[in-house]
C-alpha cells in the first residue's frame, strides 16, 4: 500500500508558534500539513471516525481546527488498512482540517479484554468480536500512518491512580523505552508530527525524570498523560505545575482526556495548549447541556414548559432557535434530534471558551476573563 494521502511536497514543516503569553497561560499555533490549530485549542472527540450526532461541517462551524481518532477503535473496525485503501481517514470521513489519533494503549487498558502488556508492547482481545491483537510502538505508529493523522502519540502505559510509587515508576519507564522505539520508528511525513507522553503518576520527581527523558529523545510536542484518571482536581493542577516548566515552551503541550470546563480553564492558567475530551459529545447525548453559567439537564422536569432557549446570545443555532421545553421533550422521548442538538451545543460551547481564553491572553486579560467565567459559572442557570 503506498502511504494515504501522502502530504503533497509543498505541505507546511510541522512547527509551533507562540505568539503570546499572560503569566504562564499561552497564545500558539501549530501548523500540520493539513492546517493550522489555533491554540489554546480543544479537539473534540471522533472515535470510530465520526464526531457522534455531528456533521464535520456543523464540527468546524462552531471554531474546531482539530478532531482526535482513536486508534483502538479504528484499528478494529473498519482496520486502518481498510481506512488507508479509503484514501486516508480526513477524506474517508470528509474533515480536511487536522487531527490527532492516539495511540491506542489507555483505550486497550480500560475497553479491551485479557490484556497482556510486555516489553514488546501489549496483546489484547477484542471488546467488538474477541479477536486477539496486538500492538506495538510500532505498529500503532504504523496504524496512525495509514490513517494519515496529522498528529501521532506514542504508545505508553498509563496507571490509573492511586498507585504504588513502583507501580507508577515501572510503568513510566516502560512509556519512556517505548517513547525511543516510537521516534525510531516515526516516518514523518511532512507537516506531521509525533507527540510523546509524559508518565509517572502524582509523584514529581517521576514525572520530572520522564519529562527529562522525553525532551532528551526529542519530540514534536509533549503530552501529560496518566491524568484524568480519578484524581481530585487539585491533585492534576499540582502535577501540571511541576511538569509543564519542564517542557520546551517551543513545543505544544498537550492534557489528554481533559476535561471539564474548569479543567480546561485551570490548564490553560498553567501552560497548556491541547486539551480533548468525551465530556461535551456524550453529556450531549444523555441530555446535558453546558452553558455560559453552567450546566443544565434538560431531562429535569422544571424545563417542561420553559419556551426560552438555552442561550439567546449564542452564535450556536441549536443553543439560540429551540426552547428548552422542546428539548426536554425531545430528551424525554429519546428523539435523535434531541442527543443531535445538545452535542452541537456542547461542542460549541467548548469552541467558545476557548476561542475567549484566546483572545483574553493576547490581549493580557487572562486574569480579568478567568474571575468572569468564573462569575458566570457561579451565578449558575436561572
Ligand atoms: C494514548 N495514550 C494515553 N491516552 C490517555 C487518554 C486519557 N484520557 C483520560 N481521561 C479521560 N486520561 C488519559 C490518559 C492517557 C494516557 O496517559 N495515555
Amino acid at each position: 500500500l503506498t502511504r494515504p494521502d501522502a502530504a503533497p511536497s509543498e505541505a507546511p514543516a510541522f512547527g509551533f508558534a507562540l505568539h503570546a503569553t499572560d503569566g504562564t497561560a499561552r497564545r500558539g499555533t501549530v501548523t500540520t500539513a493539513h492546517g493550522e490549530i489555533r491554540t489554546p485549542a480543544f479537539m473534540p472527540v471522533g472515535t470510530l471516525g465520526t464526531v457522534k450526532c455531528l456533521y464535520p461541517e456543523q464540527v468546524r462551524a462552531t471554531g474546531a481546527d482539530i478532531l482526535l481518532g482513536n486508534t483502538y477503535h479504528l484499528m478494529l473496525r473498519p482496520g486502518a488498512e481498510r481506512v488507508a485503501g479509503q484514501g486516508g481517514l480526513h477524506r474517508f470521513m470528509n474533515w480536511p482540517h487536522p487531527i490527532l489519533t492516539d495511540s491506542g494503549g489507555f483505550q486497550v487498558m480500560s475497553l479491551a479484554k485479557l490484556r497482556k502488556i510486555t516489553e514488546k508492547g501489549v496483546t489484547f482481545q477484542s471488546h467488538v468480536d474477541g479477536s486477539r491483537h496486538e500492538l506495538t510502538p510500532e505498529r500503532s505508529l504504523e496504524i496512525q500512518g495509514l490513517l494519515g493523522s496529522d498528529i501521532q502519540m506514542q504508545l505508553d502505559e498509563c496507571v490509573a491512580l492511586p498507585a504504588d510509587r513502583r507501580e507508577m515508576e515501572r510503568a513510566m519507564e516502560l512509556s519512556l523505552r517505548w517513547a525511543a522505539r516510537s521516534k525510531a520508528a516515526f516516518f514523518g511525513r511532512r507537516g506531521h508530527g509525533l507527540f510523546g507522553i509524559v508518565q509517572g503518576g502524582d509523584d514529581e520527581e517521576l514525572r520530572a525524570r520522564s519529562a527529562a527523558g522525553l525532551v532528551e529523545i526529542g519530540f514534536d510536542g509533549y503530552a501529560l498523560g496518566g491524568l484524568a484518571v480519578g484524581e481530585p482536581q487539585e491533585v492534576m493542577f499540582r502535577v501540571i505545575e511541576a511538569t509543564a516548566p519542564a517542557l520546551p515552551a517551543d513545543r505544544p503541550r498537550y492534557l489528554m482526556g481533559v476535561g471539564t470546563p474548569q479543567d480546561i480553564l485551570g490548564g490553560v492558567a498553567r501552560g497548556i495548549d491541547m486539551f480533548d475530551c468525551v465530556m461535551p459529545t456524550r453529556a450531549g447525548r444523555h441530555g446535558l447541556a453546558y452553558t455560559r453559567y453552567g450546566k443544565v439537564n434538560l431531562r429535569n422536569a422544571r424545563h417542561a414548559d420553559d419556551p426560552r432557549p438555552l442561550d439567546a446570545a449564542s452564535d450556536c443555532p441549536a443553543a439560540r432557535d429551540w426552547s428548552r421545553a422542546y428539548l426536554h421533550h425531545l430528551v424525554r422521548t429519546g428523539e435523535a434530534l434531541g442527543a443531535m442538538l445538545l452535542t452541537h451545543v456542547n461542542v460549541a460551547y467548548y469552541q467558545s471558551l476557548m476561542a475567549e481564553l484566546r483572545v483574553a491572553i493576547e490581549t493580557g486579560r487572562f486574569a480579568e476573563v478567568k474571575a468572569q467565567i468564573e462569575a458566570d459559572w457561579a451565578r449558575g442557570d436561572i
